[in-house]
């Protein structure tokens, strides 16, 4: 992971200043839509780099040490390795950038990861994933349980009340206590965008997050009715370019939510390049988080190297 983002002071008077121009931001995401996406081996590089960039997540009531160790094994290997020699890839250590659980299975992956002798980062999420509505001391301690079992990412929710109602000094207060339960645990902070009503809202508690020390901000839980989508990840990448222009301190950025297609990850590829230039082109400084989206990376993946689609069932675990 990259340095941390120590935070700053809440800056009230730049949060009550933020204005966001809805028009210029949904032109912006239409541009940016309608890019032209890069084609055979150029495509196949950048599929492999959104690999790197994968939370490869799973996050389900039913989740057991079984498919975790799968889902483990996966993030290890996530592309077919004859694919991989093909393309003369196989031995530059491609891998998912974290696996993603809730803290209930975080031993389970730390365990399984070890096994495999990897040294993947475990993401948990916490703080009342996915609503964030249990009490504070059960939310903070949520977040030290999954870092005492291994996690070394935690992904939290913030309290969408106190960002609805304006609440921001209650909010910066909540985000710097996690910050501290993290310890030396990276902290992601998602912002549920579908429940915060409007793009000005979405930049300020992007904002919010960061002043707080957030080292990533992140869309949404997959679990609201509206996740990633373009428009609002152009509000918050705007935050945190303004938010590095001001501090010198680079916050990522994790979509995440209703993310299935290779389309989509050039697409997010694109938009990341367009908005905040190359050096956030890493799994340091950006990660998609997705559960499906990774069958069809590599199924694209076999496309470009055998010319033919493959069925779902030639593809571990896809
Ligand atoms: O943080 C990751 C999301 O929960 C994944 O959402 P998804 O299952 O729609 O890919």
């Amino acid at each position: 992971m990259s340095a941390r983002n120590p935070g700053t002071k809440l800056d009230l008077e730049w949060i009550s200043k933020v204005r966001v121009n809805t028009h210029a931001i949904l032109k912006r995401a239409q541009h940016i839509q309608g890019q032209k996406i890069p084609k055979k081996q150029w495509q196949a590089a950048w599929l492999l780099k959104a690999v790197t960039c994968i939370d490869l997540t799973t996050l389900a009531g039913d989740d057991t040490p079984s498919n975790v160790h799968r889902l483990c094994l996966k993030a290890i290997q996530p592309i077919r390795s004859d694919l991989l020699k093909e393309m003369d890839m196989h031995n530059k250590g491609v891998t998912t950038g974290a696996v993603c659980v809730y803290p209930s299975r975080v031993a389970d992956a730390v365990k399984s990861l070890k096994a495999a002798n990897s040294s993947l980062p475990v993401a948990s999420v916490a703080t009342g994933f996915p609503a964030g509505q249990t009490p504070l001391e059960t939310r903070l301690q949520e977040v030290r349980l999954a870092v005492a079992d291994g996690a070394s990412e935690i992904d939290i929710v913030i309290n969408r009340t106190l960002a609805i109602t304006g609440r921001w000094e209650a909010m910066y207060d909540e985000i710097r206590q996690f910050r501290e339960a993290c310890g030396d645990a990276h902290m992601k902070t998602i912002l549920a965008i579908g429940e915060l009503g409007t793009f000005t809202n979405v930049y300020k508690a992007s904002l919010v997050a960061m002043m707080a020390g957030s080292d990533f901000i992140k869309t949404s839980t997959g679990k609201e009715s509206v996740n990633a989508t373009y428009p609002v990840a152009i509000v918050m990448v705007r935050a945190i370019r303004d938010y590095f222009l001001c501090t010198g301190h680079k916050v990522g950025f994790k979509p995440a939510g209703g993310i299935r297609t290779a389309q989509e990850s050039l697409v997010w590829l694109i938009l990341i390049k367009e908005e905040l230039g190359n050096d956030w082109l890493c799994p340091l400084l950006f990660r998609l988080g997705a559960s499906s989206l990774l069958a069809d990376i590599e199924r694209q993946i076999y496309h470009h190297v055998t010319g033919q689609y493959a069925d779902y069932h030639e593809l571990p675990m896809a």
